[in-house]
């Protein structure tokens, strides 16, 4: 058995970024971005007016001051000429500034007279002025650490990309295993249960950017199982559910071991999730989950979400953690790792009295997961644990 902290350097050392891809701007929402982008321009392009009003020469002038308006320029339509002194434009926001001028004076500041304007008693000083390349500058880069955001693609859009090269989103295989399997939908048999985890897998990869293709259960049978494996052929990772024990029916490190199973390690210090296991199977990663439903979804939160973020060229990290107070005290902890889930309340965080591996109705109210290293001992009301959120896992 080894600990979590070392699993998780196992399973990352087996992943690696995927290759990049291009889509448009408009798919890009939520990618991640595989090469630094560059503005392919300034912007804004020309020094432009940010008020409705008159371009003038004379950045100083004052109440009184006059000027002769000899043209136009609007958003979109330049002002072909230039200004010089005693003269002004009409201009309007967004225009570029034209030749000569110096400020804008906001339209409410003016009093108009045929061609002519009058600056009033107030005038705001402005000048009004947005100048050229003050957003960005062409060849400036761009690459945020994050999936993009609306921001982040209005930006692309502005410094001229139509489309954007991201990470390819890593396939993941999920490959259920059991005779007790059935369907939701169908009805149980004797002894049958309905397949939850797999569900519930592949919401959390294709949440985290990644794409689950959810296989037919595997029977509890080796030439089913290996079925299974040449079904899951071409994904970047392959994950087993179930079948990870020690029991009879228990085939999974069995089937990959004549695969030609690497095997990275077997048994994880963690509960639940102790009969992990990973490696390298047809040359594809390949992590074994454990089949109790909760015990499948924590090392989700705890392997597989890691594993996606490095494919989607992040650093390897483990799940983020914070502290925050215990709102009730808890019993010295055993020698495994204990994810215990638990709700966040004003008081501070409180684990569910029920933590048996099963209950998924329990982890369904779960806030967080508070993380219990091996052999902690007992916590009283008030005092700081590390919490996993699992609002986005
Ligand atoms: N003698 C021992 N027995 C067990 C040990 C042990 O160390 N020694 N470890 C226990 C622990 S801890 C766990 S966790 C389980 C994991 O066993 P398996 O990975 O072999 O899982 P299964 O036996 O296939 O299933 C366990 C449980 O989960 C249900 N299951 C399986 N797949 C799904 C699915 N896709 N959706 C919903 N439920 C599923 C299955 O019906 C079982 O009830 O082993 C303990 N035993
Ligand atoms: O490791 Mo098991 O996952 O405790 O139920």
């Amino acid at each position: 058995m080894i600990a979590v902290e070392d699993a998780l350097a196992r399973v990352l050392a087996l992943v690696g970024p995927t290759g990049a891809e291009t889509v448009p701007l408009r798919d890009a929402a939520g990618r991640h971005l595989a090469a630094p982008l560059r503005a392919t321009r300034d912007q804004p392009p020309f020094d432009a007016a940010t008020m409705d009003g008159y371009a003038i020469p004379d950045a100083a002038a004052g109440p009184g001051a006059r000027f002769r308006v000899i043209g136009e320029a609007a958003a979109g339509h330049p002002f072909d000429g230039a200004i010089g002194p005693g003269e002004a434009a009409r201009i309007f926001t967004g225009a570029a500034l034209p030749p000569g001028a110096a400020r804008v004076v906001m339209q409410e500041d003016v009093a108009r007279d045929g061609d002519g304007i009058t600056l009033s008693e107030r005038v705001e000083p402005g000048p009004f002025i947005r100048p050229a390349g003050c957003d960005f500058t062409a060849g400036t880069a761009f690459a945020p650490a994050h999936p993009l955001r609306p921001g982040d693609i209005a930006l692309i859009a502005s410094m001229g990309h139509p489309t954007v090269p991201v990470r390819r989103r890593p396939e993941v295989a999920l490959i259920a295993t059991g005779d007790e399997l059935v369907q939701p939908g169908e009805t149980p048999g004797p002894g049958q249960i309905v397949a939850s985890n797999g569900f519930g897998l592949a919401a959390m990869i294709e949440r985290a950017g990644g794409i689950a293709r959810l296989l037919p259960v595997a029977r509890d049978t080796e030439a089913s199982l290996s079925m299974a494996f040449d079904l899951a052929r071409g994904a970047d990772l392959v994950v087993t559910i179930g079948g990870a024990s020690v029991g009879d029916h228990d085939l999974v490190a069995r089937v990959a071991e004549t695969r030609g199973m690497e095997r990275a390690f077997y048994k994880v210090a963690m509960r639940p999730g102790k009969p992990l296991m990973a490696g390298r199977v047809d040359g594809t990663p390949m992590i074994g989950l454990p089949g109790n439903p909760v015990s499948s979804m924590v090392c989700g939160v705890v392997f597989i979400l890691p594993a996606i973020r490095v494919m989607l060229g992040g650093a390897p990290s483990s799940a983020a953690r914070r502290p925050l107070p215990l709102a009730a005290a808890l019993e010295q902890n055993g020698p495994r790792e204990h994810y215990m889930r638990a709700r966040i309340t004003p008081e501070g965080v409180a684990a569910f009295d029920r933590q048996d591996s099963s209950l998924l109705s329990v982890l369904a109210q779960a806030d967080a997961l508070i993380v219990r290293p091996p052999h902690d001992r007992a916590r009283d009301a008030g005092d700081m644990v590390e919490v996993v959120d699992l609002a986005s896992a």
